[in-house]
């Protein structure tokens, strides 16, 4: 890694909360919410809000760590080139001991005002997607985002053990769903920024395995997603709103996603199936951890009870 060049832009605060990649961490932080909403179990207010404002400096700490280590990728590509260390208003540095600084206290702040374990769970969290998906595994396989991915998983698990403090099946669940939502919802959107990602050597899936076999591993993940995402039901942990909204947002996310196998665009499509498939993964996720908050509250379950 080269430090980056003598003379810069002056940082605003807006490129440090631009560096904690804030529209993508709003589902990450809503997810985090919803599984501390919907845990069995009381928790005082103000300590479930520090609990959900430690999920967000912690995630936003580690897309910022993210940063400081893909600056020189980020630099090479049209989506990221203008991001505040490529775009040259930031050093390496400041954005390397603001993901540290941010990252220690989140872990630091939940351990204290909420619980060691979920503050172990975040540590894990920060260090899988700042190191082990960062740094270790996205240039090195394409089988960096399903293995990967996991770290943007343990949010709602995190939420859900403030309450708790317990590891049961229910947060494994809401893990397990967003592990198999992540491939289908990041390789829709590398098919249409493919030569992007080639270009700088990152070995996404449609860069090595091609385009046909990424559209056939995208409905895999979301055929696999329906029993994943009706799990929470089948076992019980919710009633049946949740699973009739779990039921009807995955197959109509299968659904979105077999234009994409077939690699058909209809004539005249203002949108290709990859990038509606694409929107519509932000849409289910928020959709299901909503339905499932809302289930709890219908139900009088949860932090409802
Ligand atoms: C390894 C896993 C993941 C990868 C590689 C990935 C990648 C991306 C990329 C490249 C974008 C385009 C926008 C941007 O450049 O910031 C995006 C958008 C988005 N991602 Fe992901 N993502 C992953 C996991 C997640 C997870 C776990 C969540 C939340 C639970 C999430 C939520 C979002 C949202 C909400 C957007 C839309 C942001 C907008 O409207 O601009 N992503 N993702
Ligand atoms: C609590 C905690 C630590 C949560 C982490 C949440 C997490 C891992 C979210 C993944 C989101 C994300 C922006 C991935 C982008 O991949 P990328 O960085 O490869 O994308 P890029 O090409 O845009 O840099």
């Amino acid at each position: 890694m080269s430090e980056s060049p003598a003379l810069y832009l002056p940082t605003d605060w807006r490129d440090f909360v631009s560096l904690t990649k804030p529209r993508v961490m709003s589902l990450v932080i809503f997810t985090g919410l919803c599984g501390l909403l919907a845990a069995p179990g009381y928790i005082h207010p103000l300590v479930g809000f520090v609990a959900v404002l430690c999920i967000a400096m912690g995630a936003g700490g580690a897309a910022a760590l993210n940063q400081w280590w893909e600056a020189d990728i980020d630099a090479g590509m049209k989506r990221t080139a203008g991001r505040p260390i490529p775009g040259g208003r930031m050093r390496r540095t400041d954005a390397r001991d603001f993901g540290i600084a941010l990252s220690v206290a989140s872990v630091g702040l939940m351990g204290v005002a909420v619980s060691w374990l979920a503050a172990a769970i975040l540590a894990v969290s920060i260090v899988y997607y700042a190191v082990v998906y960062t740094i270790w595994l996205k240039p090195r396989t394409p089988q960096n985002i399903v293995i990967g991915g996991g770290a943007g998983a343990f949010p709602p698990m995190i939420g859900w053990i403030a309450v708790t403090h317990d590891i049961t099946l229910m947060p494994v669940l809401l893990f397990a769903i967003i592990f198999f939502w992540t491939p289908p919802h990041f390789w829709a959107l590398a098919l249409f920024v493919q030569t992007d990602y080639a270009k700088v050597g990152i070995p996404m899936m449609p860069v090595v395995k091609g385009e046909a076999s990424t559209r056939r591993q995208i409905i895999a993940y979301a055929v696999l997603l329906l029993p994943i995402a009706a799990a929470p039901w089948f076992i019980g942990g919710t009633g049946a709103v949740y699973g009739a909204v779990a039921m009807l947002l995955s197959l109509a996310f299968i659904a979105l996603s077999v234009p994409v196998a077939l690699r058909r665009a209809g004539p005249g499509d203002a949108m290709k199936p990859e990038k509606r498939l694409f929107a519509f993964s932000v849409l289910y996720l928020f959709a299901l951890f909503a339905a499932l908050v809302a289930d709890r509250a219908i139900y009088g379950q949860g932090v409802f009870a």
